[in-house]
């Protein structure tokens, strides 16, 4: 199993609640996702307000554009200093190469670049009214083909794709999975959903986990109850 597979998602509207739960949290046993709403609000600074208590953040902006926005997009993302970013794999092969390509001046501290395939919250039916007539993991099976192609690290998918990607394209291609809740938690707006154990046992390299964590009444126990059911 990766080390620290746990990656909190922090998708608050208030920079005090969520500054207070990552006070509650240890970097050793966690790393933090900030995405759209709270980079949205906050910017960088709220990088800084992360790295400055020694967690590694997923900065999840879900970069998608014409090559060399996303390029550029991505390199100031490895200015901040993260540990992981993400573009979408439909921006194409040429925007995923451009992005990658816009890493290696950071070497070995690039962030790790990561494509998203098809969202969690994406059933059969929906991609369907996209004219996609094939089943979500045909789909993610393609992109993430293509993000490996790119030279991209890994993809982020639903853990119900993780045994089949982990067999075709090996270890190193990191499989990064929302969509996660624990055993008899509330699905909201996501579709292809896997408890934690069992993402692991798929093949999920990374978990990303926010509402079953955020909006318990104790995120802390949740948190480590959850690390209790993968430990
Ligand atoms: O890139 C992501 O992190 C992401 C991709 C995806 O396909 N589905 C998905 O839910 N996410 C993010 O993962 C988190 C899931 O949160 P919860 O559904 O609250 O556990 C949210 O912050 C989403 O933005």
């Amino acid at each position: 199993m990766t080390d620290k597979p746990i990656l909190v998602a922090l998708d608050y509207d208030n920079k005090n609640d969520a500054l207070q739960l990552i006070d509650q949290l240890d970097p050793e046993m966690c790393r933090l996702k900030v995405g759209k709403e709270m980079f949205t609000l906050f910017g960088p600074q709220l990088v800084t307000d992360i790295h400055n208590r020694g967690f590694e953040l997923f900065l999840d902006l879900k970069f998608h554009d014409i090559p060399n926005t996303v390029a550029k997009a991505v390199a100031a993302a490895a200015e901040l200093g993260v540990w992981m970013t993400n573009i979408h794999a439909t921006g194409g092969l040429a925007m995923m190469e451009a992005a990658k390509r816009a890493l290696e001046p950071y070497g070995d501290k690039a962030p790790l670049l990561i494509a998203v395939t098809v969202l969690t919250s994406m059933s059969d039916d929906e991609l369907k009214l996209l004219g996609i007539n094939v089943p979500a993991s045909e789909h993610v099976l393609r992109l993430a083909a293509l993000t490996k192609q790119a030279g991209l690290d890994g993809v982020v998918c639903s853990a119900q794709e993780s045994a089949l990607l982990k067999a075709k394209f090996g270890q190193d291609f990191k499989l990064i999975t929302p969509g996660i809740r624990p055993e008899g938690s509330d699905k909201g707006d996501q579709h292809r959903v896997m408890t934690p154990s069992q993402a692991l046992t798929a093949g999920s390299d990374y978990l990303v986990i926010g509402r079953p964590i955020t909006k318990a009444a104790d995120p802390l126990k949740a948190l480590q109850a959850i690390h209790q059911t993968i430990a």
